[in-house]
């Protein structure tokens, strides 16, 4: 990289994150291409500036570039952002590894876990991409259309190393948003992950009909789950009180354009679950993170009757109303029995 000029940035996948948060670091001055698997969607990217699958009508900044050809994304790219689903997460890496600048971090905006073996994904990047690669998590409060739109935003980065963390933050953080960083990427991966969950329940809720009462007590008791798991497995407490944790949990519970909070309000108006999922047409992590929420809790031991509870709507073991009929009829107790954490 020349000195003064601002870091050129490689995005790996080109939905609707991927997509907004190109624009965004591309609008801010930075070199930027974008990688998608999708020809006809690079196409109108590079062509017409705009992705008419997953953002249309939204104007995308002439200067981003966009291919579907991975190894031309990452030539000269100071540090790499992977927006792919988490089911795609650990293929993505182990495609890039090779072509990856021998100075580049990788970052990801990916919310989940690894499916099937639960893993977190930093644990799967550094598995992958070796122990000396610098590596951060970007997180928080943040739909993929308003980001694009321009609208004000806030997040936060959290990285193994201060000055990459500060690098990501850096490219992201312009006049209509803000990048916060940290160094903690156990308990914003947990929070990322764990909201599109509760996401679901308060969607259900809401679906029934339950009222706001509810909606606020599921909100609530959620954050008490997330910061019992992430207690139990190491994460800092402020992270989830946080934007990772707090924030996105309230965006993604009482916002519309939450894909997790769509599916919730589809199952508790009776629709079946695949018919729900065709219907979004997008990534709706919460099916596999319940499981692996779950996966966590056990092997933790810790109880998280609300994520329980969306595990087994999910998968049809409970229909909705005996989903909330189990949660109203547990033992009634104090709200914190020892502390915050349980
Ligand atoms: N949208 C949002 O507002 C936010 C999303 N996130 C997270 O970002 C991640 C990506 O979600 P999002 O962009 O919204 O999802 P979308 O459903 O909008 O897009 C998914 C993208 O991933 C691509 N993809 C799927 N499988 C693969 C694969 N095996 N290899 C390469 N590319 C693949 C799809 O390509 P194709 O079109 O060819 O299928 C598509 O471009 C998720 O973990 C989500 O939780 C986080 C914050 C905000
Ligand atoms: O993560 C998000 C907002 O921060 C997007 O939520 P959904 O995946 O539920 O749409």
């Amino acid at each position: 990289m020349e000195a003064n000029a601002l870091p050129n940035v490689a995005v790996l996948g080109a939905g609707s994150w991927g997509t907004a948060l190109a624009a965004l670091i591309a609008r801010h001055g930075h070199p930027t291409v974008l990688w998608g698997r999708d020809a006809d969607g690079i196409e109108a990217i590079e062509t017409r500036h705009e992705n008419p699958r997953y953002l249309p009508g939204i104007p995308l900044p002439a200067s981003l570039r966009a291919t579907t050809d991975l190894e031309h994304s990452l030539k000269g790219a100071d540090f790499v952002l992977v927006v792919v689903p988490s089911h795609a997460f650990a293929e993505t890496l182990r495609k890039l590894a090779p072509h990856r600048p021998a100075h580049a971090g990788v970052a990801w905006a990916t919310k989940g876990f690894e499916p099937g073996s639960g893993r977190f994904l930093h644990e799967v990047a550094e598995e992958v991409l070796g122990p000396d690669v610098p590596l951060a998590v970007v997180t928080g409060p943040s739909f993929a259309k308003e980001v694009a739109q321009g609208l004000p935003t806030a997040l936060t980065v959290h990285g193994n190393d201060a000055s990459f963390a500060q690098a990501v933050a850096d490219a992201l953080h312009g006049p209509a948003f803000r990048a916060y960083t940290g160094n903690d990427m156990l308990g914003a991966e947990l929070g990322g992950a764990m909201k599109n969950v509760l996401a679901v329940a308060t969607g259900v809720a809401d679906g029934m009909q339950l009222g706001l009462n509810a909606r606020a007590g599921l909100i609530t008791r959620g954050l008490n789950e997330m910061l019992r798991l992430n207690h139990a497995i190491g994460g800092k407490a402020e992270t989830l009180m946080g934007l990772a944790g707090l924030g996105d949990l309230v965006l993604t519970c009482t916002g519309d354009l939450s894909r997790n909070r769509r599916l919730g309000l589809a199952l508790g108006r009776g629709q079946s679950i695949e018919d729900a999922v065709r219907e979004i047409g997008q990534v709706v992590e919460s099916v596999q993170t319940a499981d692996e929420v779950m996966r966590q809790a056990e092997r933790h031991g810790i109880e998280l009757p609300i994520s329980s509870a969306v595990q087994c709507v999910l998968h049809g073991d409970l229909t909705p109303a005996e989903g909330l009929k189990l949660l109203l009829s547990r033992e009634q107790k104090p709200e914190y029995p020892r502390n915050l954490f349980g």
